[in-house]
């Protein structure tokens, strides 16, 4: 029997007690999202290494295994790039949508639901092989689970000033999600967590179009009625004029950075859906003492949504 000498006897005490008041403090916290749904839209950025994509997948099997039902929603921008890279075909984007064009959408699907779907799936079901916890790889085009209409964007011509419309080509938004089989997942006695890759289809061509992952995400956090949204970027968080993070704000606050040009690019579709996300829920809000609320933060720090979720300091920026 190996036995510590008893200046490390002492030290394995202090941290093992440590650890044991960090678990004790999160009781408030897993009891406030106990058999909640908590939709994470997990993006391109923040997978970062598999080492990084492993410990997310970890996490994400101990929030079921709290009692949570997380629900993953990815991205994988950066992924589809590469890929397009490879293929020698040339992307372009308009306020942070991909333009779509046939063989864009086949290389997009081949990587979102082909590779970086099945990727997710297979990481939360090794993650939480021990307890029986499976990832289940879909996308928008599985039972009937995302359909969407054609996205249209307008920009300003430069020189005349006059608006005009943007094609995106296969680019939709989403108009209807049908939740059924993620509730049907959810409510299993198994453990199953849902990964769904933003893939839809349009509902009068049955063609399938490229939806951007954020906003998809905020469609399922919609139609599900989550208590929380999680937006797992490469970012602290969103960041006001002078570069500083913002720790919290109203969704008119986060519409007036758009508005102002404060927030650009990728951060465009993010706010926005956040926004949508959470106005279908103000109703609701008013008498729940834990409102729905949306969070932006850096998917790269290792336990962030343990971090989030479970103590009281949160990360990132919260949308409310
Ligand atoms: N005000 C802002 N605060 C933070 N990031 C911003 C802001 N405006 C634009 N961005 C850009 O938005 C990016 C995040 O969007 P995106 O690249 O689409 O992320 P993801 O791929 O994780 O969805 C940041 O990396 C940053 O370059
Ligand atoms: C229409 C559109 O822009 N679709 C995105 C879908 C992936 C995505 O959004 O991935 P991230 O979350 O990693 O950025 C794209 O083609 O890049």
């Amino acid at each position: 029997m190996s036995k510590l000498p008893p200046k490390d006897r002492l030290k394995a005490l202090e941290d093992g007690l440590t650890k044991a008041k960090t678990l004790a403090e999160a009781l408030p916290f897993i009891q406030i999202y106990d058999r909640e749904i908590v939709v994470v839209k997990y993006g391109g950025h923040a997978m970062g290494d598999t080492e990084t994509a492993r410990k997310f997948a970890a996490d994400v099997v101990l929030l079921k295994l709290v009692g949570l039902h997380p629900v993953v929603v990815h991205g994988g921008g950066p992924q589809i790039s590469r890929m397009l890279d490879r293929a020698g075909v040339k992307s372009q984007f308009v306020d942070g949508l991909r333009v779509t064009d046939a063989e864009t959408m086949e290389v997009a699907e081949m990587v979102l639901s082909g590779s970086v779907n099945k990727e997710l799936a297979h990481l939360i079901t090794a993650a939480g092989r021990e307890a029986d916890v499976r990832g289940v790889g879909l996308s928008g085009k599985d039972a009937r689970l995302i359909t969407v209409e054609k996205a249209v964007r307008t920009r300003k011509d430069p020189d005349s000033m006059i608006e005009q419309v943007v094609d995106l080509g296969f680019v939709g938004e989403p108009t209807e999600v049908d939740p059924t089989l993620i509730q049907a997942l959810i409510n299993a006695p198994e453990d199953y967590i849902p990964v769904i890759a933003p893939i839809g289809v349009e509902k009068d061509s049955g063609k399938t179009y490229n939806i951007n992952a954020d906003t998809a995400a905020g469609a399922v956090f919609k139609a599900l009625n989550a208590k929380r949204f999680l937006l797992l970027s490469d970012i602290p968080g969103v960041l006001d004029g002078n570069g500083e993070l913002i720790e919290k704000m109203t969704v008119a606050e986060a519409r007036k950075l758009i508005e102002t040009g404060v927030a650009t690019g990728g951060m465009i579709p993010k706010l926005e859906t956040c926004i949508s996300a959470l106005e279908g829920n103000e109703s609701e809000a008013e008498h729940s003492e834990h409102k729905p609320a949306a969070v932006i933060l850096d998917g790269r720090t290792p336990h962030v949504l343990l971090m989030e979720l479970f103590t009281e300091h949160g990360a990132g920026t919260l949308i409310h």
